[in-house]
């Protein structure tokens, strides 16, 4: 009822704008992407949300990033180089983790909770360095990346929120060593010798899209991960048995060792294909008539496509339903955009930009987590009692907590 209240929503509004009618009220627009960050990641809630503020029937302006930026984007994020300079950030946070798992053995644990700090840590530290988390970052507008944009996004308006990022900025360029996120975003913007000119708007929604798209994404898929490993012992055992067999004895994983672990690769692939964390690509619009199928598109058409349920098409892949990672094996089929069948990452020049850091941050994370602590369920409950359960926020995420005991696999330590 209400996913169909919010169909109608959107229908007409688009109706109105191409009219040039008087328009209905609406969130106002952010530069560059208008209402687009809206759309493509709050649909079911915070179109519901946003309605209450605004009007059952109101306008939300799709504009996009111009393709450049995106490029921009590309060309630093989606290199592997720009993982491997920031793997200080993800060993750090894993380290934590590792830690604050071991203060709670045999105890039950939110992962939620541990995940989703682990996320905002890693993302976090690429954006304003090393300071991220220290007490030197303390007194700064905002301690929490994650919980902090949320609450922007709910409560401030562009002109409160635009400012508000700027003074972060402002605050934090030329604090850390090495060079961050923040630190590129503000060259970008001096530097004369682009061939386009980047605005401080651009930066600052640049900035803000990272962060969101970033942690979110990541923290969903380590917990779906973890998820459907519970409820499917064969394959825990399995991909805990690679990882012992192929690290031996050691106090970790380390990242050079991620490489080596085919099987789960496998199961973060499989992961992909079942939970994808955006189950429905950004909007694209047809640029001219073409056709799909026996079907005409016409020019200007939006098309949404559909990532969640062509993975779990029974047309393109067998038994879509069942958790089985084997389906990869000696397989070609990847996330990295040439398989229209796997689309956890998008295709085309719109391709996730931080699809290396992603997937690397969840295949490390998982390998450690995999690798030290052997997993169980809470008392008395049982495998198919776990529920899987979805919730359209940021991402397509798990609507409960995923609550787990870890036990210490002693065995494997040096
Ligand atoms: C598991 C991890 C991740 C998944 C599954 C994921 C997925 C996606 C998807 C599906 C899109 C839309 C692509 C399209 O339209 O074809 C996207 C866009 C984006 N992602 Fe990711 N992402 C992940 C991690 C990250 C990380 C770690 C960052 C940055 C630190 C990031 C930054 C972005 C940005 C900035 C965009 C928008 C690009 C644009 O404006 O065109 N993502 N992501």
């Amino acid at each position: 009822m209400k996913e169909e209240k919010n169909k109608r929503i959107v229908e007409a509004s688009l109706y109105a704008a191409a009219k040039g009618i008087k328009l209905p009220p609406g969130p106002p627009k952010l530069p560059l992407i208008g209402n687009l960050h809206l759309l493509g990641n709050l649909r079911h809630r915070s179109l519901e949300n946003l309605s209450k503020k605004y009007d059952s029937i109101m306008l939300l302006q799709l504009d996009s990033a111009p393709m450049e930026m995106h490029k921009v984007f590309i060309s630093e994020l989606l290199s592997m180089k720009t993982v491997q300079s920031f793997a200080y950030a993800r060993e750090t946070e894993v380290d934590k983790l590792i830690t604050s798992l071991s203060q709670a053995l045999s105890e039950l644990v939110n992962l939620n909770e541990k995940i989703f700090a682990l996320a905002d840590g890693i993302i976090g530290t690429v954006a304003f360095g090393k300071i991220y988390g220290t007490d030197q970052f303390k007194d700064q507008v905002f301690p929490n990346v994650l919980g902090e944009a949320m609450n922007m996004l709910v409560s401030l308006s562009a002109e409160d929120f635009f400012p508000r990022i700027g003074r972060i900025i402002d605050a934090l360029t030329g604090i850390s060593e090495q060079e961050d996120f923040v630190d590129f975003l503000i060259r970008l913007m001096k530097d004369e010798s682009n061939s386009f000119k980047v605005s401080e708007n651009c930066v600052k929604v640049m900035f803000f899209d990272a962060f969101i798209g970033g942690i979110v994404t990541t923290s969903t898929t380590i917990l779906w991960a973890m998820s459907e490993l519970i409820k499917n012992p064969r394959v825990m055992n399995k991909v805990q048995a690679e990882i012992r067999n192929c690290i031996g004895k050691k106090a970790k994983v380390e990242g050079k060792d991620v490489s080596k672990l085919k099987y789960l690769k496998m199961v973060v692939k499989e992961t992909f294909r079942l939970h994808p964390p955006v189950p429905i690509l950004p909007p694209r619009e047809a640029m001219r008539e073409f056709k799909v199928g026996e079907f005409d598109i016409l020019p200007k058409t939006r098309i949404l496509v559909n990532v969640w349920a062509i993975g779990r098409d029974p047309n393109g892949w067998e038994n879509p339903n069942e958790f089985y990672p084997e389906r990869f094996d000696g397989s070609r089929i990847d996330f990295r955009g040439p398989d229209f069948n796997l689309l956890s990452f998008g295709a085309g020049r719109q391709i996730c930009p931080g699809l290396d850091m992603g997937a690397t941050n969840v295949e490390f994370t998982l390998a450690n987590m995999l690798y030290l602590f052997h997993w169980e369920l809470p008392n008395d409950m049982k495998r198919e009692d776990i529920s899987m359960e979805e919730e359209g926020g940021l991402a397509c995420q798990r609507r409960t907590p995923l609550w787990l005991v870890p036990i210490s696999n002693s065995s494997q330590l040096e």
